[in-house]
């Protein structure tokens, strides 16, 4: 699903108008219509509802909200805020304004005199500004913003929170802290920015038929993975085939103490398709690995507790390196040699991270296409420090331009870049999954997914969306808090047959 800026959703608008055709206030409609039908599925009648309007188009859903959900027989209040009387809003909001019934209460407040210090109701509905913010909130606006925030009840913004701008970082003057935002259509890059996320809530996208001729042909450099997605993806293990045909996969880890890393990894490669799997350990390892992952063969190295030379490493579709590695001087030589001799794409995480990190000869010796998969602390050891998550996101795909490489930035909404500049990111996941081994288990996916066939791009979306809809699925049944890496592993194959089994019975329709 494509990310489109405030202006782009603008145009997006406008066509759809023009060549459904479809009259503006239909448009607005059927947008609140919309609005309307996913409120409902979570809030009951006995709610008191209260719904701050702007006098833009934001506010003109916001009374078209009003009345029909008062037909539905809603206990709804309608605040309008108009610091200039004389101001007529724009054209739809008249119109909607009009048509508002009498019998709902209706408040125009046009100074700061007439703002209650907060709102007595069990739910606002925020519909001061949408997309069309053009400037940081201040006046009258900031003191209703205030109280909104202020008040006890439960928020809903309509498209995005008032004050917040679609395509940035939250900008200065109060912004309403919304529980959730219901949005139009398609999401806003804020939604995806972490330090937004007061000015976000939870959030569902609903659908308002804008044109998907016009979207699809719109240069967007931002994508949000849907499970959609993922289905055109998927591939079949076909038919005819042998573990030869899935490809052989090598991982590269494992230190004393750490050897559960490895083992994470090993386990998750294998559960994700990969044909035959090799792993690659200190002596100290061998005994676990053979014990815990009967299916992988593996191979021990000269050093009993740290990876300090190289297997072989011919005949391998896919090499990981990274889990449990350390940063020990005969690793980082093991790390050097890898690099020089390997041609394909590989997957490298945690400590061959920071080694990389550490020896600046390190990173021009990736293979073009490399997965490197670091966490926020990590990522800067490599690309060095960043003011705010927008500026985090352009030094993500500069990186990955700059040295032909894919980085898989873990963390809520874990963020794809390619050497393309493009960046994905994930729908799936959840915060019980912010836990021990869960990027181990993250680097054995995406070993196994490219020894599979799968380009990397390919690999690293699908794989981060997997391991994430397995953490998801683990989660439904145990809970977040409980959740262990191990739990993903467990429901990887849940996850798989849940999006394949879709795939499939959509194409047999
Ligand atoms: N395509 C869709 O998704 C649809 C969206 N709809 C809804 O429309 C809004 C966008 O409506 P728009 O009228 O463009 O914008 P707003 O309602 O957000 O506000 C515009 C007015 O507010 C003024 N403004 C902007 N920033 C400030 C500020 N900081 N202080 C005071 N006033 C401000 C702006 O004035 P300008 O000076 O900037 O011209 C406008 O007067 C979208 O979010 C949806 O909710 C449609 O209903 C359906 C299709
Ligand atoms: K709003």
């Amino acid at each position: 699903m494509k990310i489109l800026s405030a202006p782009q959703i603008r145009q997006a608008d406008a066509y759809t108008i023009e060549h459904e055709p479809i009259a503006s206030i239909d448009l607005m409609e059927r947008a609140s219509n919309a609005f309307v039908d996913y409120f409902t599925r979570l809030f009951g009648t006995k709610n008191k509802i209260l719904i701050c309007c702007g006098t833009g188009n934001n506010g003109g859903d916001g009374l078209a909200i009003a009345r029909l959900l008062s037909s539905m027989n809603y206990e709804v209040a309608v605040l309008v805020v108009r610091p200039n009387k004389e101001a007529p809003g724009s054209a739809d909001f008249e119109i909607n304004y009009r048509l508002l019934p009498g019998i709902i209460p209706l408040t125009e407040i046009n100074d700061n005199t007439q703002v209650p210090e907060k709102f007595n109701t069990d739910i606002i509905i925020d519909a001061i500004f949408g997309s069309g913010l053009s400037r940081p909130v201040e006046g009258l606006y900031a003191f209703v913003i205030r109280a909104i925030n202020q008040s006890q009840a439960e928020v809903v913004s309509v498209d995005i929170a008032s004050g917040l701008f679609c395509d940035t970082i939250a900008a200065e003057g109060p912004i309403v802290t919304p529980h959730m935002t219901i949005s139009f259509q398609l999401p806003k890059l804020a939604f995806l920015l972490p330090e937004n996320d007061p000015f976000v809530g939870e959030w569902k996208v609903v659908d308002i038929g804008l044109s998907s001729d016009f979207i699809a042909d719109q240069k967007s450099k931002s994508h949000y993975v849907s499970s959609s997605d993922i289905k055109k993806m998927l591939r079949r293990r076909e038919k005819y085939s042998h573990k030869g045909t899935f490809g052989r996969a090598l991982l590269i880890g494992g230190s004393y103490g750490k050897i559960g890393a490895i083992v994470l990894s090993s386990r998750a490669c294998l559960r994700s398709g990969a044909g035959l799997l090799i792993t690659h350990v200190p002596q100290c390892g061998y005994e676990v690995l053979q014990t815990a992952v009967p299916e992988c063969m593996v191979t021990t190295d000269a050093s009993f507790e740290y990876i300090s030379e190289l297997p072989t490493i011919q005949n391998y579709q896919a090499i990981g390196i990274g889990p449990g590695l350390g940063v020990q001087e005969m690793s980082l030589k093991a790390l050097r040699e890898l690099l020089k001799d390997v041609k394909n794409p590989m997957v490298i995480d945690a400590d061959a991270i920071n080694l990389i990190a550490q020896n600046d000869d390190l990173i021009d010796l990736l293979p073009a296409n490399t997965i490197l998969t670091p966490h926020p602390k990590e990522f800067e050891r490599l690309a060095g420090p960043w003011e705010n998550d927008l500026e985090r996101l352009d030094l993500q795909r500069e990186f990955s331009k700059k040295h032909e490489v894919l980085i898989v930035l873990k963390g809520a909404h874990t963020s794809v870049s390619t050497p393309e500049g493009r960046v994905y990111f994930n729908s799936t996941g959840n915060p019980g999954m912010a836990t021990a081994g869960s990027g181990d288990v993250l680097t054995g996916i995406l070993t196994g997914l490219l020894s599979r066939g799968y380009s990397a791009r390919k690999a690293a979306i699908l794989g981060v969306y997997m391991h994430g809809l397995a953490g998801d699925l683990a989660a439904e049944k145990l809970g977040e808090e409980s959740l262990i890496a191990s739990d993903i592993i467990d429901y990887l194959p849940h996850a798989f047959t849940s999006v394949s089994a879709e795939k499939y019975l959509i194409k047999k329709k």
